[in-house]
This record gives C-alpha cells, structure tokens and sequence, in this order.
C-alpha cells in the first residue's frame, strides 16, 4: 500500500464544487481548490461534499473531452474545519432545510462548532427561527447517516479497500459498520462483499487478533463451507471440513472441534449424518435442500389418475404429426398426466423436446395456466422457439425485487404462482436455492415436470438436483435412450453419445457436422482463428460473429479463451477511425464498437428498452450481445441482447466481457449453429468427460474440434463427475417414504 501510494501523487484542498455524484457506486466528479488552483478530480471516492478537506491520491491524466483531471485511486476526506468551509459545505443543500440563507445563520450562530451541534445536539437548532425540533431531528439523522458513510469510507481506504465496497458494506451493515467491523473484521468474509481469508486475516492482523481467537476460527469455517458452495458443493462432511480449514488457518485440528460444535449449537451452522457420514451445511443450504426434498417427496407420492381419454388423445396428437411415439416416449407423456411430478431425462437426439411437446398440448387442453420455463435467457429463448409456447427463465417467472439490494422474488409462498403445472427445461442448470424458492411459489396442487440432461455440467451454483434426483430414484422418472433416425445422421449426435458411454469420437470428415483437425499449441491457436474468420464462413456461409462459437475449456494457454478473444476481436473487429472502444485498466480488456460481448454476472438492477415493448430490468451471466454505441466520453457501451437494449456506465463495464471465444462453463444452456472447441493445452483439473460433452452438445449443425486426439481422449475417459457434496438424495428417499403420520395427511387431502 505504501509503495504504491509513493508512485501516486497527493493531491490536498477543498472541495468547491461536485459536478457528478452516482451513490450507488460512489463515483464523483469534483473541483477541488488547491491552494489557489481548481483541479478536477474523478473516481470512486466514496461521495463527497463542497468544503470537505480532502487528500486525494491518483495521477493526473488527460481526459479526451474534458482535458486534464485527477484521477483519483483513494482519497481521505474530513468535514470541512473552518467557519468558511462549513458554510460552502452547509450551502450547497447537502442537508435537508438547510439552503444558503439558513447556512449563514446556523454559522453566524454556532460558528466552528456548528457540525458537533447538528450531530449532538440538534436541538439547539431550534434556537433559529423556523427549525422545528421535528426539523432538527431531520437534519441531523441525514448529516449522522452521510458522516456514516464517509466514516467507513475512511476505514476501508485505511486497509487498502475502495470506496465502492465501502459504500455496498455501509448499506447491508448500516450506521454501525465500523464499530461492527471493529469488533469483528471477518463480517468482511460474508455478504455482501465475501472478501478472500487471506485479505481479511491481514486486516484483522493490524487490529490485533490473536490466530487462534474464537471469531477467526469461526469465520475459517463458515468461509470453507462458502468457498466449497461456490464450488457447488451443498455441505461438507464433517472431517473434511476439519482437515481444509485447519490446513488454512494454520491451526491444530483439535482447536477447531470446540469453535464447530459452538456454531453448530448456535444453529450457526447444522449438521445431518447420512450413512453413517457427518456432514455440515451452512443453514440456507440445507433449508433449500429439504424444502425441495419435501416437496418433491410429498409430490411423489401423491396419488393421481391418468385422464380417462389419454390414450385416445395421444393417437390424436401422433395423427396431426405424422409419426408414432416410441414406447419411452409415451410412456413419459402417459406418466406426465397421471404424476404430480416427474423428470423426463435423455442425451441429444432421444426425443425429449418432441416429448415436451406432446405433454404440453395436452396440459394445455387441460389446464388453462401452464408455465414453460429454463434457467438461462438463452434456453428459455431456444425452447420457446422449438415449442411455439411463451418460455421464460425461472427469474421472470418469479420476477426479481432487486430494491433492498439482495435478490427477493415478488412470487413466493406468500403470493404464490397461478400455474397448475411447470414444465422446467435444463434442469442440469438449475441451483438448490433458485429452485427452492421456484418450489416455494407454486401453489400446492402445481404439476411440476422436470426436463434435462443429467450428463451435462451440473449448475453453477450449489448443488446437482438433477444427478441426486436420478440417484434417489423416489421421483418418477422416464430415461430417453434411443436416438432417433433424423439425429442418428449427425455425427454430433453420435459422437455426443459416443463421449457418454466413454468412447473415442468418430473423427468425421468434410462432410459431416462433425471433425477434428489435429492441431496443438500457437498452431493450435492460428487455426481457430483461420476457421472462424475465413474457411468456415466460406465452406458454409457462416457469419464469423454471429454463427460461429469458440468455446473453450480453458481461460488460459494459447488456445484458452482470454488468448482468443484478444486475436480474434483483432481479426474480426478491428480498431479503426471512428470506431468507439473503452479500455479497462484493470483487467486489461477492450470493448469496442461491434464487438461480440458477454454479460458475465447477474445484474438485477440494470435496465433495457425494447423497441414496441415494454422496458425491464436485468441482465444474466451468459447473456449474449453485440456493442452497437460506445460513448467514450462518458465511458459507456450500448448492447443489443435480441430485442433488448441495454447501457453500460463505466462502473458497470467490469460486467462485460468480449465473446468471441467463451469458456464451455458459461456456454451452459446455449446452442449455436456452429462450435469451434479448442482441446489442446487444456489443464488437467479441467479435462473431463462432462466438459467436452457439453461443449459438443452446444452445436447445432458443426462442430469443430482441433487440437490433439490424447487430450480428446484423456477428456473422455476421465469420468470425475464434478463430484458435488449434497445430500439432496438422502433426504429425498427419507421424504417419499410414507410414515404413518404423512399417510394420514395424504388421506385427508
Ligand atoms: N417418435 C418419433 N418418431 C420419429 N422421429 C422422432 C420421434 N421423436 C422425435 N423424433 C425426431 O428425432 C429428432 C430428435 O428429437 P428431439 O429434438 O425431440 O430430441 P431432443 O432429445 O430434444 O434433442 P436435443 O436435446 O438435441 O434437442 C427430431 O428430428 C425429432 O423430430
């Protein structure tokens, strides 16, 4: 901090003037007066005031539009001290009640203390003609809450932190931040900023916490059990969770048992034993594991009938089509109709959409309410297409309340969904907590109908519903194996099925939708970037942006999707006159005019317009879009996502990345005409059989591989199946077995 602070330059005066405030971010614009010379200052400080005293560190830099300015890296700003600094301070409407001519007076009255009275004793503003006690307690509760703020500002830049994430704690932990972070500077591992151990461990260190003090063991575990749910990780058995924390904390297992046992009887965190295993779970995580568990066990063993004319309906539907249904295939619509609910699972090809189809016709000459719907815009988007039914994702479904600043869905158990069935595609992808709280909304007679592909990458988030459904075997369930004639023809397909069951790909030739070139290394790289911009655009009529996909299974290395990106936004898009583009410093990326883009993360609270319809909000990690604007005065990009337009302001750019090469991860749920998959150089923890299956399966009409035939099969014999801890399965078998008491309530629904 001090080394970098000595290459920074100090910048010391007064504010005079704040020319832009954003305060969700705590970017600002300001002129301060140094000394006798204006100096604009620019960045995320946190807010600031005219006649604060503020000591700013940055660079100068020299703004395209608005020439030169500071720009600032951290800043230490005080109340302003002098009777002349308070009175701008107090002028310029910062407070409410309070314009220039009661700022004169307040001053006149109450000189250099003027700001200890407002925080003290605000009573004594009542001693002005005009300020009522109910005035005075206004003014006051605002000028405490803004000094709040500039108070942990000031602690966070003491530790090396932003203002921005100052801002973001100062609104989940309220006027006590510091006082609370004081007392317990781990906080800063969990919501809402989840800063890494180490980070912390350093602060708590300069405030003087002892290693084996109760807090930090306590803060070790509750971080491993967090860090393992990031990895989709539902609980952690009891010793392994012993084993990783006291490897980082750097303790004595035997110091962690009694802080464990403390949180577990605290409910701090729980724990459950499932054959004969100990496994601890953060608490939310195991609500939404038996929530979902009851639910779907309740459901399970609801005892329903098929309606009396399905048979004759079905033959109905096969007769408007042209085709029969395969026995599996009717065999799922059969169960559809006659369960509460049930999971209808198969690779490419088997005929699930077909079979989606099919249930959905008849649900709807039943039901007048049935929701379709996928965990990413993009599948709700390709499964809307292939039904011709409205799908949207789960989030739209239960539509988002983003206004406390956490996520809160507006349909919950209290005001639950007006569906009678739903029909969730893509269940691989979906968490234990988005779909626990999907669950929470559907009313209590609600079918619901899971559809996937359990051999897919299991969800981002917690959990592998899906996987842990299948093993618990207590949900009605029908597995689509064959592969029908027309998918039969596709060596996608084909081989797809070929990587499951742990066999080499065929290699294909020119003439199939599928092939591999052997390549490796720049070579490798070279390759990609000839088959996107010129041979497949020329051999199919591909455009290179939008049709073709690069999916990666690496960031790094030269075929990984950061190298990538880079040569082919160079190929495919490159920097001309004219042609807007904004470089990020930090993650050394640009974003230029008609490049490819990526949302990255989940943003509730952006907003979009949409041509002839109404606007919204949200944007979702994995959304696709192409920069149509770039404004790089006021650094913000404008993307078209399909038929949604969204802006970008320049604290929001670290939410797009270029894409024209993406990792196989963030590619989940999407399909495009044609993937170029990259396996070569790939590391070891990342090739695996699941990965590679699912970055085929993202094809629709070719896929290419290129790379070397041993990383193809070192991926498909490696069969780790992302292993996930959960015990989603126990609890789903102990829920479906009828006990007396469940029995009773059955039979008196
Ligand atoms: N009973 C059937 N008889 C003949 N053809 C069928 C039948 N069911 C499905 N098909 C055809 O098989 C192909 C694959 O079916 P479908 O698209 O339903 O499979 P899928 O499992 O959804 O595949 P994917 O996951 O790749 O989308 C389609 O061309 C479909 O028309």
């Amino acid at each position: 901090m001090e080394q970098q602070e000595q290459q920074l330059m100090k910048l010391e005066g007064t504010v005079e003037h704040v020319i832009y405030e954003n305060a969700d971010s705590g970017y600002a614009v300001f002129e301060v007066d140094a000394g006798g010379t204006d100096v604009v200052v620019a960045g995320n400080v946190g807010g600031v005031d005219n006649g604060m005293s503020v000591t700013v560190y940055g660079h100068m830099v020299n703004h395209p539009s608005y020439g030169e300015q500071f720009r600032a890296e951290t800043i230490e700003a005080r109340l302003p001290e002098d009777r002349t600094a308070i009175l701008s301070y107090l002028s310029s409407g910062v407070l409410p009640y309070i314009g220039p001519s009661t700022a004169k007076k307040i001053v006149a009255k109450f000189g250099d203390d003027t700001l200890t009275i407002i925080a003290e004793t605000p009573q004594r503003l009542c001693e002005l003609k005009g300020i009522t006690e109910q005035k005075a307690a206004v003014i006051s509760n605002e000028f405490r809450r803004m000094y709040g703020v500039r108070e942990v500002v000031a602690w966070f830049a003491r530790y090396g932190m932003t203002a921005q994430q100052a801002v973001t704690c100062y609104r989940a932990l309220g006027p006590h931040t510091v006082e609370a972070l004081t007392q317990n500077p781990y906080l800063l591992c969990g919501e809402p900023l989840q800063l890494k151990f180490g980070q912390v461990d350093t602060i708590a260190a300069a405030l003087q916490f002892e290693t084996g003090c109760r807090l930090r063991v306590a803060a070790g575990l509750l971080y491993a059990l967090r860090h393992n749910a990031g990895n989709g990780h539902t609980c952690l058995p009891r010793d392994k969770l012993l084993e990783s924390t006291s490897k980082f904390l750097r303790l004595p297992l035997g110091d962690l048992e009694a802080a464990l046992d403390e949180l577990l009887s605290s409910e701090e965190l729980r724990t459950r034993t499932f054959d004969g295993v100990e496994y601890i779970y953060l608490p939310d995580l195991l609500s939404a594991e038996e929530d979902i568990a009851a639910r779907l066990g309740q459901l399970s063993t609801f005892p329903t009938e098929a309606p009396p004319t399905l048979d004759a309906d079905i033959r109905v539907l096969e007769m408007a089509q042209g085709f029969a249904y395969a026995p599996l295939q009717r065999q799922a619509i059969r169960l559809a109709l006659s369960s509460r609910v049930m999971v209808l699972t198969g690779g490419p090809g088997t005929g699930k959409t077909t079979t989606v189809n099919a249930i959905l016709s008849l649900y709807e000459a039943l039901y007048d309410r049935v929701a379709l719907c996928a965990p990413t815009g993009r599948a709700a988007k390709r499964l809307s297409e292939l039904t011709n039914h409205a799908a949207s994702t789960i989030h739209r479904l239960l539509e988002v309340d983003y206004s406390s600043g956490s996520v809160r869905f507006i349909h919950n158990e209290k005001n639950l969904l007006k569906y009678d069935v739903i029909i969730l595609d893509e269940m691989s992808m979906v968490d234990v907590k988005l779909f626990q709280a999907l669950l929470a909304a559907a009313r209590y007679h609600c079918r619901i109908i899971m559809v996937g592909d359990a051999d897919q990458l299991p969800s981002v988030g917690p959990g592998n519903i899906l996987g842990e459904i299948l093993k618990a075997g207590v949900v009605p369930t029908v597995r689509l194996t064959d592969i029908f004639r027309q998918a039969q023809r596709s060596l996608i397909v084909q081989n797809a099925h070929r990587i499951v069951d742990g066999q080499m790909p065929q290699k294909g030739g020119p003439k199939d939708d599928f092939f591999l070139i052997e390549s490796n290394g720049l070579a490798c790289q070279k390759l990609v970037c000839d088959l996107v911009s010129t041979r497949l655009p020329k051999a199919y009529g591909f455009d290179p942006v939008r049709d073709i996909q690069v999916l990666c299974p690496t960031k790094v290395g030269p075929t990984g999707s950061v190298e990538l990106n880079r040569r082919l936004q160079d190929i495919l898009n490159p920097p001309a006159k004219g042609k807007g583009q904004i470089g990020t410093a930090e993650s050394a990326k640009i974003l230029r005019l008609g490049d490819k883009v990526m949302q990255i993360k989940n943003d509730y609270d952006i907003t979009f317009e949409r041509a002839g319809a109404e606007a919204g909000v949200g944007a979702y990690n994995g959304d696709l879009g192409i920069i149509t604007a770039v404004d790089v005065d006021a650094r913000s990009v404008t993307v078209q996502m399909d038929d949604k337009k969204y802006t970008y302001t320049a604290d929001q750019l670290n939410e797009l990345e270029p894409a024209y090469a993406v990792t196989v991860h963030k590619s989940q749920g999407s399909e495009f005409p044609a993937v170029i998959l990259p396996v070569a150089d790939v590391p070891a923890r990342l090739c695996y059989r699941n990965l590679l299956y699912t970055g085929v399966t993202r094809a629709r009409k070719l896929c290419v591989l290129t790379g070397t035939a041993r990383t193809e099969q070192t991926m498909v014999e490696n069969v780790r199946q992302n292993m996930r801890y959960s015990g989603l399965r126990y609890l789903l078998k102990d829920a479906a077995t009828p006990t007396e008491e469940k029995q009773e309530q059955l039979s008196a629904t």
